[in-house]
This record gives C-alpha cells, sequence and structure tokens, in this order.
C-alpha cells in the first residue's frame, strides 16, 4: 500500500452540487421489489466453470421453485451453450407462463438478432440491453464522444423493436441498462434513457425497464440512492418506467445500496442467489428477501427450505456457500459463547408458537427457513451453562436446576480447555451420564422396600428396607422417617444433609421417567450435586442422594491421591 493513497485515488462525487432534494432517508420499504434472478447469466458469466445445460436447467427449475417471475436466462449471442439453453426452455415449454425469461445483448447488429431469434416462441421475453456510458468507458473502451454512445443505445433500441416486431407470437418487453451508471454523470445516462424512450415509446400498459446498475460500486450507498432518486424524479414519462436496480458488491455493501435504492424510488432489483457474480458479487437476493420477511414483509420468494436451495446453487455454481452467510451459513444459527447459549435458551422457553418472533440473537426464527432447533446450540470453551443445559434439555429431557447447571458446565469447561475443540451434544451427555448417573463407588442400590404408618410418631412415619452394595459388599440397612428420602438418609447412616431437592418427568405416556436432583452436604464439605433417573420417582431420588454421596468420595478419593502424590 502507498503512505497517501490520495496520490492515486479520488473520492467518488455524483454530483457537483449538493442533492437537497432526496427524501429517501425518511422512507420505509412497505413491499417487496420486483425481483430478476441474473443467476443464470452474471452469475454464470463470473464462474470458473459456466454451467452445463444440465446445470442451468437445474436452476432454473430452483428458481422457478422459488417464486422467481422474471429470470435472466443468459447471453444466448455470446455462445452456443447459452442459446441452446435458451431454445431448450422455449421449445420444451419449460417457462411457466407466469414467468418472463430475460436475454441480455450487447448493442451490435448480429447480436441482437440472435438474441431475439433465442428467446422467439416464449410467452413472455425480455431484451436487455447495455452499453457502457461512464466516462472512463467511453474514452477507454470505446474511444467516442457522449453523442456516439448515446447513439449505440439508441440503435440497439431500434434494431431490437424491428426484430422484435417480427415475432408477435411472442409478448416482447424491452430493458436497457445505462452499464456502468454508477460512475456514469447523472445528467448523461438521464440523456440516454429518455432519448431511448423516445425511440421504444413505452406505455404504462407496456412498461419499458430501466436498469441503473451500479456495474462497479464506487461510493457508499446513500450516494448511490441520491442518484436513484434524482433519476427517478427526472426521467421522462415515469408511469411507463419500470426502474430497476443492480448492485454489485464491490465495497460489501451491495445489500444496503440495494435497500436505500428501493426506498429512493426503485421497483426492481437485479441480482444473484447468495450474492454470486462478478468479482465480489451481484447482490445477494436471499439477504434482501429475508431482510424484508423479518421486517414483516413476504417478499414473495420462498425460502422455506433454505437448505435446499444452498445445496442447489452450490450443485450448479460449484462453489461453497460461506458458513457465515447471512440467513443460509451452516453457522448462522449457532451459538458458541456463553451469553448468547443462555439468551436463547430463555427465549425459547418464553416464545410462544403464534407470538412476535422475540428470541434474542437470532433475527430469524430457523424453522421458518427448514433450518431445526438442534444446531442452534453448540458448546466449545467460549461457552457456559446455558448452552449445556439447553443440549441436555433438548436432547435428553433432563431440565437441570441453576446451580446444577453451574456446577456441571464447569466439568464441561476443563474438557474444552483441555482439548480446545467442540463438544458434541452426545459428548456432553457422555460427560453428564458419568458424572452423575454411573458413579456406583462406594454405593450402588440393589433394591428397596418402603412401608408406610400413618399412625406412628411424628418422623417414623416411613420405614425403608434397603439393600445396597458398599464397596461390593451387599448390606441391609432400615431407616425412618417422616418421608421416604428422609427415611432413606437415616438408613445410610452417614453425615449427610440434603439442602435442595428437584424432581420432574421425561416424556410422556407410558414412557414418562422421572429425573431428581438432590444438593447434598456431606460433614462439613461443601455441597454438591447428585441426578437419579428411574421409571420411579422415589427410586429416583434415592439414586440421585447416593449420586451425590459418591460424588463426594470420588473427590475426596482423588483429593487425597493429589496431597500423597505430592507429598
Ligand atoms: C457488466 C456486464 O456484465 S456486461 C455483460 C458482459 N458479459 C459478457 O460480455 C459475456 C459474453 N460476451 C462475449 O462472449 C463476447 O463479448 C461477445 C460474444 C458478446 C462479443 O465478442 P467479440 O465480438 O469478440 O467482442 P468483445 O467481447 O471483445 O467486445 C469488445 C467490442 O465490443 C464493443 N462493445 C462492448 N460492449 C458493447 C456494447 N454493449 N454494445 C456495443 N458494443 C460493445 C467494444 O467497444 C469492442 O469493440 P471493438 O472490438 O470495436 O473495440
Ligand atoms: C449488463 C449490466 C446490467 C450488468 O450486468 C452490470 O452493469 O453489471
Amino acid at each position: 500500500m502507498i503512505s497517501n493513497p490520495s496520490d492515486k485515488y479520488r473520492p467518488f462525487v455524483a454530483f457537483d452540487r449538493d442533492f437537497s432534494e432526496r427524501t429517501w432517508p425518511s422512507k420505509r420499504i412497505t413491499h417487496p421489489p420486483i425481483w430478476m434472478s441474473t443467476d443464470l447469466r452474471d452469475g454464470n458469466q463470473s464462474l470458473i466453470e459456466p454451467m452445463s445445460v444440465e446445470r442451468k436447467l437445474r436452476f432454473f427449475e430452483q428458481l422457478v421453485k422459488i417464486g422467481f417471475k422474471e429470470i435472466e436466462v443468459g447471453f444466448p449471442s455470446a455462445s452456443q451453450t447459452d442459446f441452446d439453453f435458451v431454445r431448450k426452455l422455449v421449445d420444451e415449454n419449460r417457462i411457466p407462463d407466469d414467468v418472463t425469461i430475460i436475454a441480455l445483448t450487447q448493442s451490435r447488429d448480429d447480436l441482437i438478432q440472435r438474441t431475439v431469434e433465442s428467446a422467439a416462441g416464449a410467452k413472455h421475453a425480455i431484451i436487455h440491453l447495455y452499453n457502457a456510458c461512464a466516462p472512463a468507458f467511453r474514452k477507454i473502451v470505446f474511444n467516442m464522444s457522449k453523442d456516439e454512445v448515446r447513439e449505440i443505445a439508441l440503435e440497439g433500441t431500434r434494431l431490437v423493436k424491428e426484430y422484435t416486431s417480427k415475432h408477435p407470437e411472442t409478448s416482447w418487453r424491452y430493458e436497457y441498462s445505462p452499464e456502468v451508471f454508477s460512475t456514469t454523470e447523472p445528467e448523461f445516462a438521464l440523456e440516454v434513457c429518455n432519448a431511448v424512450t423516445e425511440v421504444w415509446q413505452p406505455t404504462p400498459e407496456s412498461k419499458i425497464i430501466y436498469n441503473l446498475p451500479a456495474t462497479i460500486e464506487a461510493t457508499t450507498p446513500n450516494m448511490y440512492a441520491d442518484q436513484i432518486e434524482w433519476m427517478h424524479n427526472n426521467l421522462n414519462k415515469r408511469d411507463c418506467i419500470v426502474l430497476s436496480v443492480h448492485p454489485h458488491n464491490d465495497r460489501g455493501t451491495a445489500v444496503a445500496a440495494a435497500e436505500l435504492a428501493v426506498m429512493a424510488g426503485a421497483d426492481r432489483i437485479e441480482g444473484c442467489l447468495f450474492g454470486n457474480g462478478e468479482r465480489t458479487g451481484n447482490v445477494d437476493l436471499v439477504t434482501l428477501a429475508l431482510n424484508l420477511y423479518t421486517q414483516g414483509i413476504h417478499p414473495g420468494l420462498d425460502f422455506s427450505d433454505i437448505d435446499e436451495v444452498r445445496r442447489c446453487v452450490e450443485y450448479c455454481n460449484q462453489l461453497p456457500v460461506h458458513p457465515r452467510h447471512p440467513y443460509a451459513g451452516d453457522l448462522v444459527f449457532t451459538a458458541f459463547s456463553g451469553s448468547h447459549q443462555d439468551a436463547i435458551k430463555k427465549g425459547f422457553a418464553r416464545q410462544e408458537p403464534d407470538a412476535l418472533w422475540e428470541v434474542p440473537y437470532l433475527p430469524i426464527d430457523p424453522a421458518d427457513l427448514g433450518r431445526s432447533y438442534d444446531a442452534v446450540i453448540r458448546v466449545n470453551s467460549q461457552s457456559g451453562k446455558g448452552g449445556v443445559s439447553y443440549l441436555l434439555e433438548s436432547e435428553h429431557g433432563l431440565v437441570l436446576p441453576r446451580r446444577l447447571q453451574i456446577e456441571f458446565s464447569r466439568a464441561i469447561q476443563r474438557v474444552t480447555d483441555e482439548t480446545g475443540a467442540e463438544v458434541t451434544a452426545s459428548h456432553v451427555y457422555e460427560l453428564f451420564s458419568s458424572e452423575y448417573l454411573q458413579q456406583t463407588q462406594p454405593w450402588k442400590l440393589i433394591r428397596h422396600r418402603i412401608t408406610g404408618d400413618p399412625k406412628a410418631a411424628n418422623g417414623e412415619q416411613f420405614m425403608i428396607e434397603v439393600e445396597l452394595e458398599e464397596n461390593g459388599v451387599v448390606r441391609n440397612m432400615v431407616g425412618r422417617g417422616d418421608g421416604a428420602i428422609s427415611a432413606f438418609v437415616q438408613a445410610l447412616d452417614l453425615d449427610v444433609r440434603i439442602m435442595d431437592y428437584h424432581e420432574h418427568a421425561i416424556g410422556t405416556g407410558t414412557d414418562t421417567r422421572a429425573a431428581s436432583y438432590v444438593e447434598l452436604r456431606v460433614g462439613e464439605s461443601s455441597t454438591g450435586f447428585g441426578v437419579g433417573v428411574h421409571d420411579d420417582i422415589v427410586t429416583a431420588s434415592f439414586l440421585a442422594i447416593l449420586s451425590a454421596v459418591n460424588r463426594h468420595a470420588s473427590i475426596e478419593n482423588a483429593a487425597a491421591t493429589a496431597d500423597t502424590v505430592a507429598a
């Protein structure tokens, strides 16, 4: 990089005066624009390996399924593949009646003729003609004056009119793009478009499309919006015009540019799915459509199986969609960090099925896009109790009390810190199970029998006879209490106090099981949890007590071993 970039680059300025009449900043988008997919043309021409006819067909069918009514199908005069593809669509009646195909051409006689030939016979078709109008292109590419460049557009328009009139079986429309509009003087772009209007003679019933491309994105989206609003205000016969935009993403702001352009008066947007296209891409139509959806406006495009769309596009373009791509990436409905997981978990728990969407951190309900909640929360070293407990609850129905969540997430943290890797949902359960459910040393429950006597003295209403193993040795013990749990604790004859107790059912119907969580203090030690899961709720609570006692013993043993080693 050079030390003073202003020696090499100048800020782009569209107007040589302030465009103070702008109104777009206070506008809101209230309905979707007309969408035009240029995946099969602008998207295709940017690929390392352009699509075969088979891939193009598959893409076309996907676009129709999503709900596009305008689809640019290629640059038929550029290659036999493109020409054959368009003919195949027409000859094999593959274009639904409510879909209009678009074919792009340079403004050259032979190319226009072949383009019209490719689409002739379709029910509805648009011939899209372009020529670059920006100063650098006039000087470098064409070496022409403004008048000569305007004449390229007018001559092309006359030829499109002439050749299309020979095929009245097709309902033709016309689209003109002053290519590189983004860096063209607005007055000149206006002059060319108004002159084209005089030649084409559009009507309110049969409108012309003026597409104003940011062929190269040159400035901030607000300036593009100014350019669009100025054209919107000044074009002749505005009621006979569909005003279209075609933003590229050179500065990474194509989506914003398109949105502001719609606020500024654009009726239509051209772009590609997931932002494929020349260099940094065309504007991403998926993001635009779903941005609208999250504002409560149906875009008229259906992305309710976004993974299927993504797979199709990846196959056809032979390019991956980034894992963080808005709405569609593999990781966009996944939270790794603890506070995000905690908030998402709480959000899901409170979200009513038909209420306004309010889950923190998730701008859209993944289910609306056919994504599942399962992938929402994943656990690594950045995760806290929220993610861990969400996985146990969603996968295994275990609703951990808050202090147990904290206790167990420390165990997970130790593993993720050691490995540096993500812990899968099944690994979380394995760790939980070995930490709490499979602790059978020193105590293991064999069987028990409880009898109750309501007339017995206080604290003696329940009697338990319990068979246990202590370090593999069978022991039969008896205890009494005012409940089954206190009777069991008495039978154990250990210095333990139950500090907290929770229980809940897992599942419904005949498959219902019970989970018990016990927070227990042994002697004067700090408290620790135990968990029991069983078909019978009383047995689950005994298992939870033994789990807590056994965990305490194993922690003590580990500490004693560490002391011995240190000594
Ligand atoms: C921004 C965009 O995406 S625009 C679309 C771009 N896409 C493509 O170009 C892909 C398909 N194109 C092609 O395959 C070829 O360009 C073809 C087949 C259309 C034409 O090929 P060629 O005849 O070899 O011409 P080439 O592509 O080199 O174009 C350059 C010539 O066309 C002229 N030209 C460029 N654009 C236009 C235009 N829109 N209208 C008229 N003439 C044009 C140039 O001034 C140049 O003329 P010159 O040879 O007299 O100097
Ligand atoms: C032909 C035009 C619309 C184009 O693709 C562009 O300017 O990017």
